[in-house]
């Protein structure tokens, strides 16, 4: 670079623009008439603290301060015997130091030095002047004691005489205050009732030396240069925000918010507190290079959590961000589940199925919607929602996912449907080609909102039989199932590509993970790059349970620590939701005993396809038995393929083979097939074992 003193800076052209042979021209960078942007970013300070404002922080400290007084007062009230007694026993020591310290008062001792020093340096005069303080003191104050001694022995004597009690109470606060002044100053009698352990304060050093300790060289170098700092500076002061102090400062060049987040153990380190009180973070309003810092005074787990807000009252639009945990901070923070298919990831007994039932009670509470709550863990986690679910199972038997699978198949069906509904309606109503709160309320049009978990979703995307057929509807489900107002939400314990189908987990919208082992179930459930970019739920701890990274909802993922809502809770909840519900006149299936209506996998397959082979045909492609069963019967066989009819078929123990045939065009060609044989075979069978049975 090139500089001269006096003017602007100069700078020699880029290479890609000049002749190579040429000198550096050099060209002047900064222009002193440049305009300033005119823009100044002001921020007032609060008037009063946050604490006296928010009347949430204002009721926390309230709580606080009264439940210290009520323990102390407690904590004391049982050990007072105690400390009458210890203070009985110290009485003597504290009558002792109490005659000498009057002594050594009434004899004006305190004074003695002084004089001791005027003899030494033979200054008669001062001596005579202490001499005769010395003499007027001793005068006044030995009145003083004698006047106190007749007073209390004659105040002793008149209470013996009228009020003995009195005497006795007086004697006993006497021994008890004797026994004060004979405690050793290392072991007070009274201690205290909670013991308080200073959390330093955060300074602009401590924050320094904490981003010296994460080992990033920009930064580092950054600080060692001290004065600029290569843009490292803070850019307001330290603050007190909710319950942890907050830093915000630009980052050297080069450096962004990410790569301190990255670093959050050493960071922590350096500033000397648990990983679990050290919230980096960027600041989407401002550039990249702002960092946040956010320090609590406790790690998030072990802060505790206001009551869920929809716990004891209120009901729920599922169009609208519904509150469903809070920050570091412990601000709520919201989610907004329509339009959105949701993935939930963990390792176990960290709070999944938790957070899957906090969604399912979410969308109980809009009356509109219908809930469907699917367990394959089979523990009953759900079970609390039944009363307000039009489907519902807990299990992982096959008869479990057939329940499900048949309720798949009607929502499939309602895809269709709604797809018809939605294109037929004229643009003014649905200028989006998506169900709106308005068309959601229309009970004619049957848009409501349908809200679908599987909590361990990949027992069903595994069943040998049905997984496949499982797995194309729930990525339907996902795929077209927000803009038609279907929100199909999955949890899984295992976050890889077999448990997550990548059409699941590709294109699902919201994403919650809770503490993983490692990249690749990170950014499974995450998304991808997420564990680069510094979004690790491999930090948490096995005690950060209900705690996730949120992404899908804002600019960026976030972390949330999940309400916490015990099964007892969910009961209450969903008798609110169904009182609610039976109000609005939306009970149905599960709820009032109903499950899924039978359908291609029924008893009647085989019939229907034996229906559409003709006796002549000694087999038929699949396809074209799928296209045929379309066409029979289109409510129940619409949109089938040729396996669909494999999987269908399957349980009967039918498999398909090699047919030679005709395509529509005349060509001949080797398919997929089934035999009529076969189908005559099964249904021979099964007749036979119906009347066995
Ligand atoms: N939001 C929360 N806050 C605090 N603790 C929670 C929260 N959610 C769950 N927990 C605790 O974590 C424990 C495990 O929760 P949960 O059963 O949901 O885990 P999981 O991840 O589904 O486990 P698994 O994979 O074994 O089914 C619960 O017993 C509960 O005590």
């Amino acid at each position: 670079m090139t500089e001269t003193s006096a003017g602007p800076h100069l700078q020699p052209v880029p290479a890609i623009d000049r002749d190579d042979d040429a000198p550096a021209v050099p060209v002047p960078v900064d222009n002193p008439a440049l305009p300033d942007p005119k823009v100044r970013i002001e921020k007032r300070k609060p008037v009063l603290a946050s604490w006296l404002t928010n009347r949430r922080d204002f009721a926390a400290t309230a709580r606080h301060s009264v439940a210290n007084a009520g323990y102390a007062t407690l904590y004391h009230g049982v050990r007072l015997p105690v400390y009458a007694g210890r203070l009985a026993l110290m009485s003597p020591r504290g009558a002792c130091r109490f005659v000498a310290t009057t002594n050594r008062w009434v004899w004006d001792r305190e004074a003695a030095p002084l004089r001791s020093y005027a003899v030494q340096i033979e200054d008669i005069d001062e001596y005579m002047r202490l001499a005769r303080l010395r003499a007027g003191r001793v005068r006044l104050r030995g009145l003083v004691t004698l006047v106190a001694a007749v007073f209390g022995v004659g105040f002793a004597l008149y209470l013996y005489v009228l009020a003995p009690g009195f005497l006795y109470a007086f004697a006993a606060g006497g021994v008890l205050l004797l026994g004060l002044g004979g405690q050793q100053p290392d072991a007070p009698v009274v201690g205290p009732a909670v013991l308080k352990t200073e959390v330093q304060k955060l300074t602009g050093s401590i924050v320094l030396r904490g981003l010296d300790s994460i080992g990033n060289a920009k930064v580092t170098a950054a600080i060692k240069k001290g004065g600029d700092m290569n843009g490292l500076r803070f850019v307001s002061e330290i603050v007190r925000d909710g319950p942890g102090y907050r830093a915000d400062l630009d980052l050297p060049y080069g450096v962004t918010p990410e790569d301190i987040m990255e670093a959050r153990k050493p960071l922590a380190s350096g500033l000397r507190r648990k990983t679990g009180c050290v919230w980096p973070s960027p600041d989407p309003e401002q550039h990249e290079g702002r960092l946040v810092l956010w320090v609590g005074d406790k790690p998030m787990n072990e802060t505790s959590k206001p009551a869920w807000p929809l716990a004891k009252s209120g009901t729920v639009d599922l169009f609208r961000p519904v509150v469903f945990g809070n920050d570091q901070r412990m601000r709520d923070v919201a989610v907004t589940l329509m339009f959105a298919s949701v993935v939930v990831g963990s390792i176990p007994r960290m709070g999944k199925t938790f957070l899957m039932r906090l969604f399912l009670l979410i969308a109980a509470l809009d009356p509109r919607s219908e809930v469907h709550a699917f367990d394959f863990k089979g523990t009953g986690d759900f079970g609390a929602l039944e009363p307000v679910c039009h489907r519902y199972r807990a299990g992982e038997e096959d008869d479990d996912i057939e329940y499900v699978l048949e309720a798949l198949r009607e929502l499939k069906e309602e895809l269709r449907r709604r797809a018809k509904v939605i294109k037929s309606l004229p643009r003014s109503r649905c200028p989006e080609s998506k169900v709106t709160p308005e068309l959601a309320g229309d009970k004619g049009l049957g848009l409501h909102p349908i809200v679908v978990g599987f909590d361990e979703c990949q027992v069903a995307f595994e069943h040998e039989e049905h997984g496949k057929e499982i797995e194309a509807i729930c990525t339907d489900l996902v795929k077209r199932g927000p803009a038609l107002g279907i929100v199909a939400m999955f949890g899984t314990q295992r976050p890889d590509a077999k448990s997550l189908p990548t059409g699941i987990s590709a294109n699902a919208v919201l994403r919650f993970c809770l503490k993983v082992m490692g990249q690749p179930a990170n950014d499974m459930v995450l998304g991808t790059s997420m564990y680069k970019s510094g979004y690790r739920a491999t930090m948490f701890s096995r005690s950060d349970r209900g705690i996730c990274w949120m992404a899908g909802e804002g600019d960026d993922p976030r972390i949330v620590a999940s309400a916490f809502v015990d099964a007892v809770a969910a009961e209450h909840i969903v008798a609110r939701a169904r009182v609610a519900r039976e109000e609005y006149g939306n009970v149905t299936g599960h709820a009032i005993g109903q499950g899924p209506e039978k359908t291609g996998s029924g008893s009647d397959i085989l019939a229907d396809v034996l229906n559409v082979i003709g006796s002549e045909e000694k087999a038929v492609w699949c396809e074209r038995i799928a296209t045929r069963l379309a066409a029979a019967q289109p409510d129940t066989y619409g949109g089938w393929q040729g396996e669909n009819v494999t999987a269908a078929l399957k349980p009967w123990g039918i498999k398909p083979g090699q047919v030679w045939g005709q395509t529509d065009e005349g060509e001949g060609a080797n398919r997929r097939g089934i035999k009529r044989a076969d189908i005559t075979a099964a249904i021979t069978r099964r007749n036979a074992d119906r009347a066995a049975a």
